[in-house]
Formats: C-alpha cells, structure tokens, sequence
C-alpha cells in the first residue's frame, strides 16, 4: 500500500514555483499578487488562508488579505470584489467559504470576474473547464488530479466512484476524471446522499473519492482490494487528549481501509495541502493569461 503524500508533493510545486517567480523576477517581470477576502473567525477558514499567504510567501509571491468582520453587510463585501476586479496591481483572489448566512454566496461568486477567479466558481470557468477552454479549475479537484499525475496512478478504463456532489468538489472532479486526458478516461459514477446501495456502488470502484464530509463514512466493506482511495474529508472533532482539543477527521476510517488499498491519501497531509499547491499554480497562470 502507497501513502500518496500530499504535504511532500505539494512541498515540491512550491519549490517548482519558487523557480518560475525567481525567473520572472530575474527577467524584470511582474510576480503574480493573490488577494484573500476572510469574513469572520471560523477557525478552519483562518487556517487555511494563513496557509495561502504563508505558501505565497515562501513562493515568493506578493499576497493581501482583506478581513471583516461577519457583521459585514453583503453590500460592502460585494464592493470590496468590485475594487479588486478593477485593481491592476492584483492578478487573482478568493473569497474564503463558507460564508456568514446572510450573504449570498452565489451572488459573491458572480460578481467575481472570472480572469481573477482563481479558485474556478465562476460560472464561466465551470463552463470553461467543461468544454476544455482556458481557464480556472477549482483547487480540490485540480490538486487530487495533479496528486494522481505525480503517482502515476492508472486511471485510464478504470471505474471512478465520487462521493459527494459538491459544486467545488465532488462534480468539477467528476467531469475531470471522465475527461480524455491523463489522468482521465475514467468510467465515472457521482454518488450522493439519496444514492442507493452506496456500499455496492462504492465496492464496484477502482478509485474511490470521498467528499462527503462525513467522519469515517467509507468503511472497510465498502472499498475494493486494490482500489485507490483519495480523502477529501477535513472535519476538526473534539479530542480532550490533544492539546488544542481537536483532531482533523477523513471521511475515511483510515486504519480499517488503508491495508485493502493499493493507494490512499492520508488526513492531514494528502488533498488539504495539495488544494493550496493548486491555488498557487491558479494564482501564476491568472497572471500569464492576461500576457504579463
Ligand atoms: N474560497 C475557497 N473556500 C474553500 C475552499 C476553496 O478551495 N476555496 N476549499 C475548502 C477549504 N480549503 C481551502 O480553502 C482547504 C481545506 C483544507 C486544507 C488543508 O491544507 N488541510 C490540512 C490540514 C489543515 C489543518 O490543520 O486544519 C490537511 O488536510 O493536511 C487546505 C485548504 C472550503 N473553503
């Protein structure tokens, strides 16, 4: 059974990177700029954008991160999206989800413009990365894909069971795996919460995704021996034992699983990271797009 190591991967795209922005900057080019919008104090969320600014900086990207508070009106945050849409000086920004209730999360999303939506939730680069136009693809699926490449994981002819049909997860990698490219020419099966016989659909995968957010919820009868599975779940769960107590929780129970596999992705350390290497790489080609 291979660990299919997110952290080291992602570790050596920054290194890759690092080269590429060094170059530019040798050559008296621009460095790609990421701005980052957190609204609020969820502590995942300031998590994950403090590991996007720390991976920017070690990239040698420029970065910002706007704050507010979760009292934001929806109309202040939706001027903030219209200056950085205008701004020159930026290339590409997030928006940090989930957000507070009262603001409209789709309604953020289009009013982002897709040239700077490097997270790919833009309806124009969904419909981009359908019909294989340029484009941004969402970091999860684009870095479990990258994760896969990197592997050299056979995907080709194999049958691919996603479970979870997120709009940022569980569908765009859905369509990526079905795609005719490498990795891709899967035989895709996009399984969800009204699925029946999920434990048959799920025995029947050569790869199997979990993307349900659901602590444990692929368990050892329900996974193929041999197959490859990727863990997209990162569920913090109370533990009184561990100092800040909690624990990051996989969607997998991964100590009854991993010995069936051939391939598993490990929480922490296997998509979370790669998500982020992604974001990174998003980040570079918004600049390139736009010809600088
Ligand atoms: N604007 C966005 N919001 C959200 C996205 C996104 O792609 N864009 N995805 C998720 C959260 N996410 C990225 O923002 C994300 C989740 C997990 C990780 C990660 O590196 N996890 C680590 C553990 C980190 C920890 O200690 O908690 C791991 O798995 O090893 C990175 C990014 C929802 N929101």
């Amino acid at each position: 059974m291979q660990i299919l190591n997110g952290k080291e991967t992602a570790e050596i795209i920054r290194k890759e990177l690092a080269i590429q922005v060094k170059e530019r900057k040798d050559a008296g080019r621009k460095i790609p700029h990421l701005a980052a919008i957190l609204v609020g104090n969820d502590g995942g969320s300031v998590t994950y954008v403090n590991n996007k600014l720390k991976s920017c900086e070690e990239i040698g990207f420029e970065s910002t991160l706007i704050r507010y508070d979760d009292s934001i009106t929806e109309e202040t945050l939706l001027k903030k999206i219209q200056s950085l849409n205008e701004d020159k000086s930026i290339d590409g920004f997030i928006v940090q989800l989930p957000l507070p209730a009262h603001i409209d999360e789709m309604k953020v999303t289009l009013t982002i413009d897709p040239k700077k939506d490097v997270d790919g939730f833009h309806p124009i680069n969904v419909g981009n990365m359908m019909l294989n136009l340029p484009g941004f693809v969402p970091a999860t699926p684009a870095g479990i894909v990258e994760l896969m490449r990197r592997y050299n994981i056979e995907t080709s002819g194999k049958n691919c069971v996603v479970v979870g049909r997120s709009n940022i997860v569980g569908t765009p990698l859905s369509l990526l795996l079905g795609k005719n490219t490498d990795p891709g020419n899967c035989t895709v099966t996009l399984a969800h919460s009204k699925s029946e016989n999920i434990k048959e659909i799920c025995l029947n995968a050569d790869i199997l995704v979990a993307a349900v957010g659901i602590p444990g919820f692929i368990t050892a009868d329900m996974v193929k021996e041999g197959a490859v599975v990727i863990d997209v779940g990162t569920t913090r769960i109370e533990d009184p034992s561990r100092e800040r107590g909690w624990r990051l929780a996989g969607d997998v129970d991964f100590k009854e699983v991993a010995p069936k596999t051939s391939a598993i992705t490990p929480v922490p350390g296997g998509v979370g990271p790669m998500t982020i290497a992604s974001l990174m790489i998003n980040t570079l080609k918004a600049m390139e797009l736009k010809g600088k």
